[in-house]
C-alpha cells in the first residue's frame, strides 16, 4: 500500500518547483502515471523510491513514511518492500540469471529459495536461460529479467520507469501484462510511468501529470 500527500520538490540550483498529485494505493491497486517528456514522471517516481527527498510532503509505504527513516534505514526499507524495474538495466554482468537473483534476493536480506526463483523464471518464460550470462540475453530476455530482479523479494510496491519504451506493440502488451500478473501473485502495488499511450487501455486507473 502506498500513498502519498502533498509532494513538493524542486532539483539544487533550479528554480522549478515540481507538485505532484496525490497518490492512494490500497493493497494490490495499480496506477499508471502518464505525462509528456520533461513533466517530472522519473523524479516522481525517485521520491516514491526513496531516491529523492522531497521538500515537503509524505510517502508512505505499507504504512512507513519513509522519508522520515535514516538513509540507512531507507536502504534497507527500500531493498526488502520496494521493487525497480529501471529503463536501464541493473543486473551484474559477472554473474548468471539466478545468480543475479541470489545476489537480488541477499542484498534485500530475504531466504534464497530456488523453488521461487524456478517459478518466476517459468512464469517469466526465462527458464532456459537459467545460467546464461547477462551479455548473452536478447532485449526482451533482459527485460524479463529486470521484472524478475524487481518481484523476487516479494515486494509491496513495483515501480516501473518507462518499461515499453523500446518495444514494439506485442511486446509492450506482453511486458505490461507480466507486470500486472507478477504484482497480482505477490499482492504488490504496481506504479508505471511512461508516455506511451499504448499501454492505458491495460490500466484501470491513471493520471497524468
Ligand atoms: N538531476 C537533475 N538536476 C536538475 N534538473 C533535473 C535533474 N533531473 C531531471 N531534471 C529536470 O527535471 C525535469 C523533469 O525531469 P524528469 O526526468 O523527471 O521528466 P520525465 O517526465 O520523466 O521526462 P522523460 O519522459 O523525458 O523521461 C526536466 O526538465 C529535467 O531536465
Amino acid at each position: 500500500m502506498i500513498q502519498t500527500n502533498n509532494l513538493t520538490f524542486h532539483y539544487k540550483k533550479e528554480k522549478h518547483l515540481f507538485s505532484f498529485p496525490n497518490i492512494d494505493l490500497k493493497e494490490r491497486e495499480n496506477l499508471l502515471i502518464l505525462g509528456k517528456s520533461g513533466i517530472g514522471k522519473t523524479t516522481l517516481l525517485h521520491l516514491l523510491a526513496g531516491l529523492l527527498t522531497p521538500i515537503s510532503g509524505k510517502v508512505v509505504v505499507g504504512g512507513v513514511d519513509i522519508h522520515s527513516i535514516s538513509y540507512s534505514e531507507l536502504d534497507k526499507f527500500r531493498g526488502q518492500n520496494i521493487g525497480l524495474v529501471f529503463q536501464k538495466k541493473h543486473a551484474i554482468q559477472s554473474l548468471n540469471v539466478v545468480e543475479n537473483l541470489h545476489a537480488r534476493l541477499f542484498l534485500s536480506r530475504k531466504p534464497i529459495s530456488n523453488t521461487i526463483i524456478d517459478f518466476l523464471l517459468e512464469q517469466l518464460d526465462v527458464s532456459d536461460c537459467k545460467t546464461s550470462t547477462i551479455n548473452t540475453l536478447s532485449e526482451g530476455q533482459s527485460q524479463r529479467l529486470s521484472i524478475a530482479m524487481a518481484v523476487v523479494h516479494n515486494p509491496q510496491v513495483i515501480l516501473a520507469d518507462e518499461p515499453t519504451s523500446s518495444l514494439d506493440d506485442a511486446n509492450c502488451k506482453v511486458v505490461i501484462e507480466l507486470l500486472i500478473k507478477q504484482a497480482k501473485l505477490t499482492n504488490a502495488n504496481l506504479i508505471v510511468i511512461t508516455h506511451d499511450h499504448r499501454i492505458k487501455p491495460l490500466f484501470s486507473n491513471s493520471i497524468t501529470l
